[in-house]
C-alpha cells in the first residue's frame, strides 16, 4: 500500500495494490502491518456498505461529534463516486476547506479521512456501491451534518445534484457560531 498526503493535513488517499489474473482481480483493503507507520491506533469498529441506485445523487456530509469522532476508510466497490471531505477540526489552517477524489470500481484508490472531517460523495454513475470502514459506532445522538451545497464551502460537485435524503437537506448552513470539531 501507498499512502498519498493529500492538501488537508492527516488525509490520505490509500493506493492499494490491484493483483490481477486472468480470474480478475484482487486487492487488500486494509492491513494493520501496513498501516501501522501512518495510523498504529485504527481499530474498524463498524463496517458498513452503500448502495446509491442513480447518477446524480449526493450523501452527507456527515461527521460525529467526540466521544464518537470516528475515522472512516472509504471504497468504491462498484460504478464511480466524487468523494469530498471537509475539515472540521477546530484550530485547523484548513478549516472548512474541502478536498475531492474520484473513487471507482477500477480504481486501487480509497481514502482515509481522519476524525473531525464532514464526509459525502456524489454518485457518478447509476448503482453506485460502496464499502465504509468505521472507528466508532454509528451514534445518533453524536451525528452531525453539513449542507452538501453550503455556499461557505462552495463544494464542485462534477454533475447536477439529482437526490438527497431528507435529513441531508436539512442539514443546517455554516455560520459564524461554528467552531468546529475539538478533539
Ligand atoms: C450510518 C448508519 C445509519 N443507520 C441508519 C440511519 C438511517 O435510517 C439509515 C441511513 O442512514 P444515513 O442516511 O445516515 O446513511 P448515509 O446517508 O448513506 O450515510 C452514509 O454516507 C455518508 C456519506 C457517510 O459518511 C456516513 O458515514 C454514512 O453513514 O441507516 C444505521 O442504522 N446504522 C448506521 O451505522
Amino acid at each position: 500500500m501507498k499512502f498519498h498526503q493529500t492538501p488537508l493535513a492527516d488525509l490520505m488517499l490509500v493506493e492499494t495494490t490491484l493483483i490481477q489474473d486472468e480470474r480478475g482481480q484482487f486487492a487488500r483493503a486494509f492491513c494493520e502491518t501496513e498501516f501501522a507507520a501512518l495510523r498504529p491506533d485504527l481499530h474498524w469498529t463498524q463496517i458498513n456498505i452503500s448502495r446509491t441506485y442513480r447518477q446524480g445523487s449526493v450523501r452527507g456530509m456527515h461527521f460525529q461529534y467526540p466521544p464518537a469522532a470516528e475515522a472512516k476508510l472509504i471504497r468504491c466497490l462498484r460504478g464511480k463516486i466524487f468523494d469530498v471531505a471537509v475539515d472540521l477540526r477546530a484550530g485547523s489552517p484548513t478549516f472548512l476547506q474541502w478536498h475531492g477524489v474520484e473513487l471507482s470500481e477500477d480504481s486501487p484508490m480509497q481514502f482515509l479521512i481522519p476524525e473531525g472531517f464532514a464526509h459525502g460523495f456524489q454518485a457518478l454513475t447509476d448503482d453506485v456501491q460502496l464499502l465504509y470502514m468505521h472507528t466508532t459506532a454509528w451514534s445518533r445522538e453524536h451525528e452531525g451534518g453539513l449542507r452538501h451545497d453550503d455556499p461557505s464551502l462552495a463544494i464542485a460537485w462534477p454533475l447536477p445534484v439529482t437526490q438527497v435524503s431528507e435529513k441531508d437537506r436539512h442539514a443546517p448552513l455554516l455560520d459564524e457560531t461554528f467552531v468546529g470539531v475539538h478533539l
